[in-house]
């Protein structure tokens, strides 16, 4: 079997480890590997005239990615996971135990188990290149640090550091490892090895101490206020994650008994903790969404069809939506883009957006003023058809009005290119009726974003009839390059998020007529793991967003989609929520969170709350409903497959990624539990709760969608 380890050997006495998994773009820890580098310590050790070590990774951009994950998904039982756990403690104390100095040379990812690996060498050194980024994601994947990650980092960096990074996942940049002390220098990778093998010659070095604050030398110094960061960490994680994941309480408890009862005992409870997470259900569920994204990212999203290079943008339409748009194609694609709108209000608010968010990273050190006003310089505006020629693709982000994008699709076609893709970021017009308008149908796509657009990572890319294979896949692969996960998706009223979303929505507010109150609402949906309740998110998007889209969605879809005609009391009294300052909530002038419920809103609807329903009880007639249109959109051909509406519904509303998603959470219900749950409302509340035939048929067969 060819070898993932070469040792060589070098005149001045340092050995360099190069670690390249045959065949794979990316180096990840296998169990495999576990004989091969025990004999590699012992010829180490066994070599006198090997006076230091380097070990550095074959792979052209990366370090070690960590992990195998597939690995993981293959342990069946806790048993198996522990095992690979202690096996990677045996490995890593072998090589932290070496008596010749150990330098890690890093360049690329280096996350997990390869952070892990990292901080058994005796130092570290990193490239400064804008690949390079270190961090323990493992609680994203449901896990911990299991290769004894949760004992060595807080002692490297501090408790509260090491706890920040645990328990966020959050990547860490070059030059913020060195000021935290993750690694002890930052070069350009062209000097990476040479200061590596200088790092090694000069003999083992103390880590430097991390400058901490002195509250933080007194709470990390002494048992009392460690138990003070512990209590408070062990508080935010509740409050954060409603009891809903596992993993961040395990983590503090590994760091918590380490430093408590020291190491030996800490990498026992660390192998015993990453042993039950490994076969726990939300771990299963987060890994699947790791390689369902990782499986998308191989896909044109047309078969058989090669994207054309987008070198060149428009966005029509500087307002909120074109502003986030036009800010991530420069700041995230680094793609030229050209704004245009009928006032210099509109161009000077994308202008505005780009440059808030390129100076959050100035404030964060994470970008130069020069790197900041190089992107902004990607961005030009006008009011006016001019240099738009040789765009590539023209975004459209008007208003939702018919009349006015079929004078842009005939404006486009007369003022670009015949392969300028017209891409309408519309969110209930049918794709259909805007080509209409179009001499070069098969150029009209829709690319439909989320509000705030620099945030939410999901897009949907929506084909009608006569898109083309090529159209398609140029714009999946422009919105990759935005940074988003597009999803592409068949043309209908409400495409599939919004269609999935408004029957979820709709319930929340029969039950809010039925007397229920705004706050037990929303806490009963954040208590089942969405990030906002309903109410919440329609204030967000907007009471009259929602009552534009909703009889859009009943003329195509049905009954089952009509609003309930209360609501149209709201706009009556002019409640649009955020955006005027008046809807469920009150809102102050300035403040970035919502105040207290508006009380006076229930005397608008003509209701008073009465005693809450249990919260699951409120919780399960709201998702049933989107579980219901979840698979109604399969049937229908909206959605291309269970895992792109498991990812469409995660990605696009924050639904609960503990649960996989729709269609993973109906296989962990069963399809006939869910039947007879749809029937029993139906019962109640009459036929919008009717399961679909799909559904049906499945609860017959007993099937799965995986
Ligand atoms: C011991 C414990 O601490 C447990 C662990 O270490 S758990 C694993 C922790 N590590 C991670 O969670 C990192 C996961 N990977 C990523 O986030 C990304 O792959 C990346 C940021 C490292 C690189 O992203 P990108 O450049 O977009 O490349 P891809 O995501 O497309 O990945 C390229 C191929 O590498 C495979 N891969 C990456 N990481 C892993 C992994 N940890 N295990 C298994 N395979 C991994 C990925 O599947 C791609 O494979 P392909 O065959 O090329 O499609």
């Amino acid at each position: 079997m060819e070898k993932t380890f070469n040792l060589t050997r070098r005149d001045d006495g340092i050995a360099i480890l190069t670690m390249d998994v045959p065949g794979e773009t990316m180096n990840t820890l296998k169990a495999q590997f576990g004989p091969e580098i025990s004999e590699i310590l012992a010829e180490i050790k066994s070599d006198s005239s090997i006076r230091g070590l380097v070990l550095i990774s074959g792979k052209k951009d990366s370090f070690v990615a960590g992990a195998d994950i597939s690995m993981l998904d293959a342990c069946k039982t806790a048993g198996d996971a522990k095992a690979l756990s202690q096996q990677g403690h045996v490995v890593f104390n072998e090589l932290e135990a070496l008596t010749i100095p150990v330098v890690a040379a890093i360049h690329g990812a280096c996350l997990g188990g390869g952070l892990e690996l990292a901080l058994a060498c005796h130092q570290r050194v990193c490239s400064d290149d804008g690949k390079t980024m270190l961090g323990v994601p493992e609680v994203q994947l449901g896990l911990l640090p299991g290769g004894g990650g949760t004992q060595r980092l807080p002692r490297l960096v501090g408790i509260t550091t090491a706890l920040d990074m645990m328990l966020t996942g959050k990547q860490i940049r070059p030059k913020q490892a060195l000021k935290m002390g993750l690694v002890n220098d930052v070069v350009p990778q062209t000097i990476l090895l040479q200061t590596a093998v200088e790092m090694a010659l000069a003999g083992k070095r103390a880590p430097k101490p991390v400058k901490k604050s002195l509250v933080n030398q007194v709470l990390e110094g002494t048992s009392f206020g460690r138990n003070i960061i512990f209590d408070q960490a062990t508080k935010q994680v509740e409050k954060k994650t409603q009891g809903n994941y596992p993993a961040p309480a395990k983590i503090i408890d590994c760091v918590r008994q380490g430093i408590a009862k020291g190491m030996q005992k800490g990498l026992e409870v660390e192998a015993g903790h990453f042993a039950e997470l490994v076969v726990s259900k939300e771990s299963e569920a987060l890994r699947s969404i790791f390689f369902a994204t990782t499986e998308m990212k191989k896909e044109t999203g047309a078969e058989g069809a090669s994207p054309r290079k987008v070198k060149k943008a428009v966005i029509l339409g500087g307002g909120l939506m074109g502003g986030g748009i036009a800010s991530v194609t420069t700041t995230k694609a680094k793609i030229p883009v050209r704004v245009k709108d009928i006032s210099e209000k509109g161009l000077s608010n994308a202008l505005a957006y780009a440059y808030k968010l390129l100076d959050k990273g100035v404030k964060r050190r994470h970008m130069t003023p020069a790197a900041r006003d190089n992107l902004m310089a990607l961005m030009t505006t006008t009011t006016e058809y001019k240099g738009v020629k040789d765009a590539d693709i023209v975004v459209e982000a008007v208003f939702e009005d018919l009349a006015l994008k079929h004078q842009m699709v005939k404006d486009i076609e007369r003022e670009c290119g015949e392969h300028t893709i017209f891409a309408s970021n519309t969110s209930s017009l049918p794709i259909s009726q805007i080509a209409e308008a179009a001499t070069r149908p098969e150029n009209v796509i829709g690319l439909h974003y989320f509000s705030p657009v620099e945030k939410m990572p999901l897009v949907e890319v929506i084909a009608h009839a006569k898109t083309s294979p090529e159209t398609i896949a140029t714009t999946v692969a422009f919105a990759r390059k935005q940074g988003k996960t597009p999803i592409v998706v068949q043309d209908g009223a409400g495409f599939y998020v919004n269609r999935i979303l408004a029957l979820y929505m709709n319930e929340a507010a029969q039950l809010l007529l039925e007397g229920q109150s705004v706050e037990h609402l929303d806490k009963a949906l954040v208590k089942f793991g969405f990030p906002v309740g309903p109410i919440t998110l329609l204030d967000e998007v907007g009471i009259d967003v929602g009552a534009k889209i909703s009889p859009i969605l009943e003329k195509e879809l049905g009954e089952r989609f009509k609003a309930p005609a209360a609501f149209d009391k709201l706009l009556g009294d002019d409640r649009k929520g955020r955006k005027n300052g008046k809807g469920f909530y009150q809102y102050g002038a300035s403040s970035k969170k919502a105040k207290a419920v508006d009380e006076s809103v229930y005397g608008v609807l003509g209701i008073k709350p009465g005693t809450n329903k249990d919260a699951k009880a409120v919780a399960e007639r709201c998702v049933v409903q989107m579980l219901n249109e979840a698979v109604r959109c399969l049937e229908d051909g909206i959605i291309a497959s269970p895992r792109d509406g498991d990812i469409g519904a995660i990605f696009g509303i924050g639904f609960p990624p503990f649960l996989g998603g729709p269609f993973h959470y109906i296989d962990t219900l069963g399809a006939a539990n869910l039947v007879r749950i749809l029937e029993g409302y139906q019962s109640q509340f009459g036929n919008r709760f009717e399961p679909c035939e799909r559904l049906k048929t499945m609860a017959q067969e007993n099937a799965h969608f995986f």
